[in-house]
């Protein structure tokens, strides 16, 4: 692995603007790597601790330094659109910054707001692209269970694909999904980032699939060992990562469907749309519904244009320093 100094002048730390507030920020703070094997990103979102973040660094140094990766060279992946805990009267909008998708992934359980806001934005979805897509939410861990039980019991009208993390701790994602028998398909998203966390999922028979990405569960070597260990149905997602952070999702994506013989399921690597700008004049954003795994290089003047200020670099470079050290 690289030392800080090695590292130093090949990063980039840039802040994007969000079309939408998404987890309570609407600017995404990015290292971009100058890789030998080419582009990479860490962005460990800001409030996690340097070991969670370290995870994610060996994902990123894994993905720019490893020559071994044997990533696909050409093709795209499937991928949901993602509709953050807006307004059901702003769905159309958002949805058209996607163009044509098969899935759709609808934020619910957004503190401050009802099961009424809920059901209305997935109403809306529905409205708008009618039967034929396939339509998830994604609680974050943000209900109780009787909360869950009676949301899902709602929601399930719309005809759900699955509920992501519709509860907090893997118990109660086992006894929703008993009481539940098989009404919504259970994803575990926020349970599954240590690699002891998959076995237990599974031993509770807490989900029916799992939520994996690339940056949270420490690369793609590890990600796929983990799926090929838990043997449940997988979705690929992202952190709110910019292009080159989703292609490293997609590339997840392909790793897991060539590794398992199984199909891609759409991923959550659309969010290239809830930029507002990008690193690369040819953003990752969804085409036909889907993005290619064709690799990133950003355009120096973006990132120049969207560098961090300099008071976030020096954040960036300590964090950086602290977690080096802290590698898995
Ligand atoms: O999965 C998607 O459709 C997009 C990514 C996404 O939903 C997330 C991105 C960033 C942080 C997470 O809270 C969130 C998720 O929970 O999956
Ligand atoms: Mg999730």
């Amino acid at each position: 692995m690289p030392s800080f100094d090695e590292l130093l002048p090949r990063i980039h730390v840039v802040s994007l603007p969000l079309v939408t507030r998404f987890r309570r920020v609407t600017e995404r703070e990015a290292v971009l790597i100058d890789g030998p094997e080419g582009w990479s990103e860490w962005s460990p979102f800001l409030e996690y601790g340097d070991a969670e973040a370290a995870q994610w660094l060996h994902a990123a140094l894994e993905y720019a330094n490893d020559a071994e990766l044997d990533l696909a060279d050409s093709g795209s992946i499937p991928v949901n659109a993602t509709v953050p805990a807006i307004a059901a009267a702003e769905v159309p909008a958002l949805l058209e910054r996607y163009g044509t998708v098969r899935a759709v992934k609808v934020k619910v359980a957004e503190p401050g707001q009802t099961l009424e806001d809920d059901v209305a934005r997935v109403r809306a979805v529905r409205e708008v692209l009618g039967d034929d897509v396939l339509v998830r939410v994604d609680a974050n861990g943000g209900w109780s269970l009787e909360e869950a039980a009676r949301a899902l019991e709602q929601l399930g009208a719309f005809t759900l694909d699955y509920a992501e993390q519709p509860v907090a701790s893997v118990e109660d994602l086992a006894r929703l999904r008993e009481q539940l028998d098989g009404r919504v398909a259970i994803a575990a998203d926020e349970s599954i980032r240590k690699a002891s966390d998959p076995l237990r999922v599974t031993q509770l028979g807490a989900a029916d699939r799992i939520i994996v990405k690339a940056q949270p569960l420490g690369g793609l070597r590890r990600a796929t060992e983990i799926v090929r260990e838990v043997g449940l149905p997988v979705t690929v997602s992202s952190a709110l990562d910019t292009s080159v952070g989703l292609t490293m999702g997609a590339q997840l994506a392909a790793r897991i469907a060539r590794e398992t013989g199984t199909e891609v399921s759409p991923a959550g690597l659309g969010t290239a749309a809830l930029l507002r700008a990008d690193v690369t004049r040819a953003p990752k954003r969804p085409v036909e519904g889907t993005i290619s795994l064709a690799p990133v290089v950003p355009d120096r003047d973006l990132v120049e244009q969207h560098a961090a200020s300099a008071e976030r670099r020096a954040w960036w470079l300590a964090r950086l320093e602290r977690c080096l050290p802290l590698l898995p």
